[in-house]
């Protein structure tokens, strides 16, 4: 790293969601004379891609594509806002080294789902301890024997509350470790933990553009990255001044609640997603794109959209305007969304995008969703498959277990859905026995 570049971002991550969301925003800053400093990367765990970012220097190739107000976007940026990346488990010391630069005043991470826990196995003396919470308070513990001033801190998992969960946990690893009441105190008073919620797709890599790609750029990148042009950054708090994304022109939203932002994108894009996508993969489809244009999964997925969601949500202009723009987005004609990358985890993200829908619909109307109830069934025959990928226990219970000892098992579901056996049985049974296209048609009689 050059003498002269200010750091004054860490970010834990250095996967491709980042990289096409917060790396890019603060690219465009940079590029806008907005804002005077770099990011620098922390891999979270043992194995990792910083190796790789350090030896394209930090830099890579984003292409956000889609419409835009009516208008086809093909947005290529060469983005240069990493200074470089550092994995704490070849190199803790210029980790740690990273708490006595007084410029050093955000920190961002992505850690997916998994990434925000406490192990409370780990020791303040590791280099460095296994948790993303533990080497954050590793590194914030030093911060606060310097003296110098604390930070804003914007997690982005796609957890509820993140930025709230990765506090307790920080203060946990300080009970554990017993770094003192001024420590604790510190970390309440002197850093803002803000609740962000984060909406971009970002397919990543692309595999099957790589040749087009590369020549369009020039030369090879082994990182390359893409997205859709929308975007969205909810973020509880109010430091809009130190970082002047909207003046950038981008839509981040500073709020004191972003609860309501949360409900409405994880019930209708996630919500919409795990619905549609295990019975489309069922019926031969292979990317989100197919689905939108097959005329039954795209049937299939407005009834669960307008007829299920977004009435059980309050049937709002907003709510209906955001599945409406759900759709378009789906569509996409320049990303390729596998389904079977979606279809990751299925049994906690349908738990979480889902079935909330599914029993605020039966308290409403006193009958079940027929269309989400149906991706229930088609959820149990997918799993049945061998191209589920979930945690070793659930991929084996869901392949053999009945559907009713499906959905009694509490833990998944984290209510009792004794109630509505019958009715995903008889979803179930008729896919298994008449095939997926003929199942499709009866749900949407
Ligand atoms: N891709 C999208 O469209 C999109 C959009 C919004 C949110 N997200 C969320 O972002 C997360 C990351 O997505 P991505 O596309 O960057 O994936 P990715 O596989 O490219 O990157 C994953 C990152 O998480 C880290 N990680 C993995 N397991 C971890 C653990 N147990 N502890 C700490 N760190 C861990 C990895 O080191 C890596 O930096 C996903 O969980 C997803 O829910 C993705
Ligand atoms: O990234 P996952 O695997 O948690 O979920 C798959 C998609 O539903 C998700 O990535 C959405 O595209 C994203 O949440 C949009 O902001």
């Amino acid at each position: 790293m050059s003498a002269q570049v200010k750091e004054t971002v860490m970010q834990f991550g250095e996967g491709g969601f980042l990289r096409g969301f917060v790396d890019y925003f603060f690219h465009k800053l940079r590029e806008k004379g907005l804002y005077d400093g770099k990011i620098v990367v922390i891999q979270p765990i043992e194995k990792g891609m910083v190796d790789l970012l350090n030896q394209q220097k930090g830099e890579y190739n984003l292409f956000l594509r889609g419409i835009q107000d009516g208008e086809v976007v093909n947005e290529h940026t060469h983005i240069t806002s990493i200074s470089r990346g550092i994995n704490p488990y070849t190199n803790f010391e210029d980790y740690m080294a990273l708490a006595e630069n007084p410029d050093l005043r955000v920190i961002v991470s992505n850690t997916t789902e998994a990434g925000i826990e406490y192990l409370g196995t780990e020791k303040l003396s590791d280099a460095p301890a296994k948790s993303y919470p533990a080497k954050l308070t590793q590194f914030l513990y030093k911060r606060f024997q310097t003296g110098l001033k604390g930070f804003i801190l914007l997690p982005c998992e796609l957890i509820d509350n993140n930025a709230d969960n990765l506090k307790a946990c920080v203060l946990k690893y300080a009970d554990l470790w017993e770094l003192g009441q001024d420590f604790k105190n510190w970390i309440e008073k002197e850093n803002d933990f803000c609740n962000t919620l984060v909406d971009r797709i970002v397919t990543g890599y692309p595999r099957d553009e790589v040749e087009a790609l590369t020549e369009q750029i020039g030369y090879t990148d082994n990182l390359i990255d893409t997205a859709e042009i929308f975007h969205l950054w909810v973020i509880e708090g109010h430091h809009e001044d130190e970082l002047p994304f909207n003046k950038a022109g981008y839509n981040i939203v500073w709020t004191d609640d972003a609860k309501p932002y949360k409900k409405r994108k994880v019930r209708i894009l996630n919500g919409g997603h795990t619905s549609m996508v295990l019975g489309a993969y069922l019926y031969g489809l292979e990317t989100v794109g197919e689905c939108l244009k097959n005329e039954t999964v795209s049937a299939f997925l407005k009834k669960c959209l307008f007829e299920e969601i977004v009435p059980t949500l309050g049937n709002t202009e907003t709510d209906k305007n955001f599945a409406k723009a759900v759709l378009d987005r789906f569509s996409n004609p320049f990303i390729k969304h596998l389904l079977l990358s979606i279809a990751l985890n299925s049994v906690s993200k349908f738990q979480v995008r889902v079935l909330p829908t599914i029993l605020e619909y039966k308290e409403q109307n006193g009958t079940y969703p027929k269309a989400l109830t149906f991706s229930m069934a088609a959820l149990i025959a997918f799993y049945r498959t061998d191209k589920a990928n979930d945690g070793a226990e659930i991929m084996e219970f869901m392949k053999n277990a009945s559907v009713e000892e499906i959905l009694k098992r509490e833990d998944y579901w984290h209510a009792d859905l004794t109630e509505m056996i019958p009715m995903v049985e008889g979803f179930y049974n008729l896919i298994q026995e008449k095939g997926m296209a003929e199942a499709y048609q009866a749900v949407l009689a």
